[in-house]
């Protein structure tokens, strides 16, 4: 498998097993968080939302985002509750929450009527829908219907804008510390 290929030492991505199980363990650390998970709770941090003792709903349990992203919520002590494809009345639970991850991957599926008022929503979809008054004939739109759920929410990250660039800076952030880790490590 190609992911225990890597060098756990480069794995500046955090998809190796053993970081990922390193992040699953209490009393663990993992040497590299995954970037998306970890942009999003950058995102909560920086903004001064609390997080420990708050009902967090992560929508979506791949491996690179919504399983991640929950034991990260998990460890800052927020109680989480998991919605995936298989969810009965999703909505009943994603209206529960005090911060929504939206990570299923499916154009604005969460709406307006979804979610608390007050709540914090962090949208990580990417989904391309057809517009023809774009020049690729695309646009990118995230998991939920921002328009209508910005009226209710108490905090809402866009698409594009959001959380994709967290990702991006987060990538940077663990190729720096990949590379002073070596460093420090070949001249001590
Ligand atoms: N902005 C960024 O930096 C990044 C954005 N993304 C975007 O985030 C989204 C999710 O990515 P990724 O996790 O890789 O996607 P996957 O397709 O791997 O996983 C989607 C998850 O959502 C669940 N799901 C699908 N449909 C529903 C539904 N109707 N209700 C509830 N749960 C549902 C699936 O459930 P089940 O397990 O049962 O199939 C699965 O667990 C995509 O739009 C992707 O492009 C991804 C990575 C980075
Ligand atoms: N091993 C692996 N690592 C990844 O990091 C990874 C992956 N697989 N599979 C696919 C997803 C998707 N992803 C995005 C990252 C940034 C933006 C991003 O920055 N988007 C901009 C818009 C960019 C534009 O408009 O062209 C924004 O949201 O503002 C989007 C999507 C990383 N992924």
């Amino acid at each position: 498998m190609i992911l225990n290929a890597i060098s756990i030492e480069k794995d500046v991505d955090g998809f190796h097993p053993l970081n990922i199980g390193k992040l699953s363990m209490k009393g663990r650390e993992p040497l590299f968080v995954p970037c998306t998970p970890k942009g999003c709770t950058e995102l909560l941090v920086r903004s001064g939302i609390t997080i420990a003792k708050k009902r967090a709903v992560v929508v979506g349990r791949s491996n690179i985002v919504g399983m991640p992203v929950a034991m990260l919520l998990i460890k800052l002590d927020a109680t989480v509750t998991i919605v995936h494809s298989h969810t009965p009345n999703p909505e009943s639970i994603v209206k529960e929450a005090d911060i929504v991850i939206a990570a299923a991957g499916q154009a604005q599926l969460i709406k307006a009527d979804w979610i608390k008022p007050g709540a914090v929503v962090i949208d990580v979809g990417t989904n391309p829908v057809s517009d023809s008054s774009k020049k690729l004939g695309y646009k990118i739109v995230g998991d939920v219907h921002f328009e209508e759920a910005r009226k209710v929410a108490g905090w809402i990250t866009p698409v594009p804008g959001g959380v994709g660039p967290m990702t991006i800076a987060m990538l940077l952030r663990n190729t720096v510390d990949s590379a002073k880790r070596t460093l420090s490590k070949s001249s001590a």
